[in-house]
């Protein structure tokens, strides 16, 4: 129990109420943005149930298509007035070599470059929206994670597990910069790691999935997974932590690379230049 409990720490004990206010959670829940929306609208019922509140709404959002990202945001853009809250929290693990509807390999594209888009498109009506906040879900991972600028498609080498550590690291290289950028805005961003959650992350690796199995009883539920994403979404005050990277409701140390000012803006750069979005 003991080390279950130190596994499973992290607890959002946030009272901040919302009424009035926006949440887009890409991959989960509020407005529930996500590639699969018979999926989506059992979780809404589910939410609806449970919470009383019948302000869920459905999405299509499949972050491996640039064309879907920009539908979602003209439509979302046209519906609502404010966005408060942007949880980008969708991710795949460990897939065998694919790439995303435009050519980029899976990982990167939907991890990193997907989530990129869909902020840039949003990014003025969080703004308009101040204070509003940005939450990026990285991973632990990302201390393996490398940015290979000769090589981001994984077209030379390719490994499943890194390719996901190495968009887990962009996760963290675009939060620090976007909240560099974003400074004075009203805009915060945060990056975090959810713990070792069970979910169907593992669904790509039949190694992985029997570890889950096994060490069921010592991983992170749903439930407890979601705390430091409520934290960095919801605690007061935090704003001064603009940047920072999260772990069980704290902040906590990224890589070196991670770190590094001169990565984090080429990325942003090279992010641009493959989306077709202007260098500001
Ligand atoms: N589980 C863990 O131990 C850890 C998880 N994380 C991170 O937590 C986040 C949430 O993952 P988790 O809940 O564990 O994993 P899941 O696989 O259970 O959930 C990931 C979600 O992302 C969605 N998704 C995947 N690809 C796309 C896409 N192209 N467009 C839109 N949505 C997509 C999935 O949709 P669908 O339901 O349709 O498949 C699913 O809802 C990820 O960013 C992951 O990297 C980090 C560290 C550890
Ligand atoms: C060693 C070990 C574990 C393995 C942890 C692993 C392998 C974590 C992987 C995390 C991933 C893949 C994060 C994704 O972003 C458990 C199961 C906690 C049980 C206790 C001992």
């Amino acid at each position: 129990p003991q080390i279950r409990q130190m596994l499973s720490s992290g607890v959002c004990t946030s009272t901040t109420q919302l009424p009035g206010k926006v949440a887009v959670v890409t991959g989960a829940r509020v407005y529930i943005a996500c590639r699969d929306v018979q999926k989506g609208e059992l979780v809404a019922k589910e939410i609806q149930t449970m919470t009383g509140n019948q302000e869920v709404l459905v999405r299509k959002l499949d972050l491996a298509d640039t064309k879907s990202i920009r539908t979602f945001a003209k439509d979302f853009l046209a519906e609502e007035k404010h966005l408060h809250i942007l949880i980008n929290n969708a991710g795949v693990m460990m897939c065998p070599y694919s790439k995303t509807a435009d050519g980029f390999e899976m990982h990167i594209g939907v991890n990193h470059l997907g989530h990129f888009l869909l902020t840039h498109l949003l990014l003025e009506k969080l703004k308009e929206s101040a204070p509003s906040r940005i939450v990026n879900v990285s991973s632990l991972a990302h201390h393996l994670g490398r940015i290979h600028f000769h090589d981001l498609q994984g077209q030379k080498f390719y490994s499943a597990g890194l390719a996901y550590c190495h968009s887990k690291l962009a996760n963290i290289l675009f939060t620090r910069e976007l909240a560099r950028r974003l400074k004075g805005s009203g805009v915060t961003a945060y990056s975090l790691h959810p713990g070792t959650v069970n979910s169907e992350l593992v669904r790509h690796s039949s190694f992985m999935r029997c570890l889950w199995r096994l060490f069921f009883f010592f991983i992170k539920t749903p439930q407890q997974g979601a705390q430091t994403s409520l934290y960095c979404a919801l605690t007061e005050g935090l704003e001064n932590l603009s940047g920072n990277h999260f772990s069980d409701c704290h902040v906590t140390w990224v890589s070196a690379q991670a770190r590094n000012e001169t990565i984090a803006r080429r990325l942003w750069d090279v992010s641009c230049d493959l989306l077709g979005i202007p260098m500001d």
